[in-house]
């Protein structure tokens, strides 16, 4: 589905991510772990084409999508969360995910001709706030949503682009941790209810441990390992890249 092909990226003589590679199948979760600094972000932003790859290739289903700018990978299929600030605080949190169901649909979606197009876009985007567990909030202010609410909106967004590849980048990031366990389900429904496959980076180890099919460690910009939790876990290299840091 996604695969990194010896993915680099120099700036000036240091190499930021350095020949990563790793495939990602439907429906499989893989989390990215690494100490701060590692390269993790960057690996995110090259495979979405935020930043272009010195060298290297990313496919998705077999198509060489290197050479796209990052809305042509999103209408492919690959799809990261928002940020905080692309939420219009001002619009109601069902208004947000219409706007995406609607971007999603796009120019082949002529309201004014069919009567019941609003009601579909209004059907799909509560059909999301469904899966991530804000149905009861369609009408409140976005503006007003706690921060772990918030996090739940993005993952809507997300979800209105119907991507078939999910990168979700610290999702848990300033999140209480009263409410990590309630986004952690969302997060592992994601999965479940799309067939889509994720890509997660994430600090908090007792969450990525209880979600991830597979684990790539990266270090320095380079992979070190990239097998099943219990496998990196036992690793004695990737044990020694964190010394010092709480595995
Ligand atoms: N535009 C840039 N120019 C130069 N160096 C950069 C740039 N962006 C990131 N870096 C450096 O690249 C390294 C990797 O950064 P990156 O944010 O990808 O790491 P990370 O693993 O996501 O870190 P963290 O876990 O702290 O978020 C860091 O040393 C960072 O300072």
């Amino acid at each position: 589905m996604l695969e990194v092909v010896e993915l680099s990226w120099r700036v000036g003589d240091i190499a930021i991510v350095d020949g990563v590679s790793l495939r990602l199948d439907r429906g499989e979760f893989l989390g990215v772990i690494g100490p701060n600094g590692a390269g993790k972000t960057s690996l995110f932003n090259l495979i979405t084409g935020s930043r272009r790859a010195s060298a290297g290739r990313v496919l998705l289903d077999g198509t060489d999508i290197s050479g796209l700018a990052t809305h042509r990978r999103a209408q492919l299929g690959l799809g990261r969360t928002f940020q905080a600030s692309s939420v219009f605080g001002a619009l109601s949190v069902r208004e947000n995910v219409r706007l995406g169901v609607q971007a999603k649909l796009g120019g082949s979606f002529r309201l004014w001709r069919r009567a019941g197009s609003f009601r579909e876009v209004t059907e799909r985007a509560d059909q999301h706030l469904a899966t991530v567990g804000l149905s009861g909030r369609g009408d409140a202010l976005a503006g007003t949503l706690a921060h772990g609410e918030k996090r739940k909106l993005e993952i809507a967004l997300l979800l209105a682009g119907e991507p078939t590849v999910m990168l979700l980048d610290e999702p848990m990031a300033g999140v209480a941790s009263e409410d990590v366990p309630d986004l952690v389900e969302v997060i592992r429904g994601l999965t479940r209810h799309t067939g889509a496959a994720v890509l997660m980076v994430e600090h908090h180890m007792d969450v990525i441990l209880g979600l991830a099919d597979r684990l790539a460690v990266m270090h320095h910009g380079s992979l070190l390992a990239c097998d099943t939790p219990e496998a990196v876990m036992a690793n004695p290299t990737v044990q020694e890249a964190y010394l010092g840091e709480a595995l």
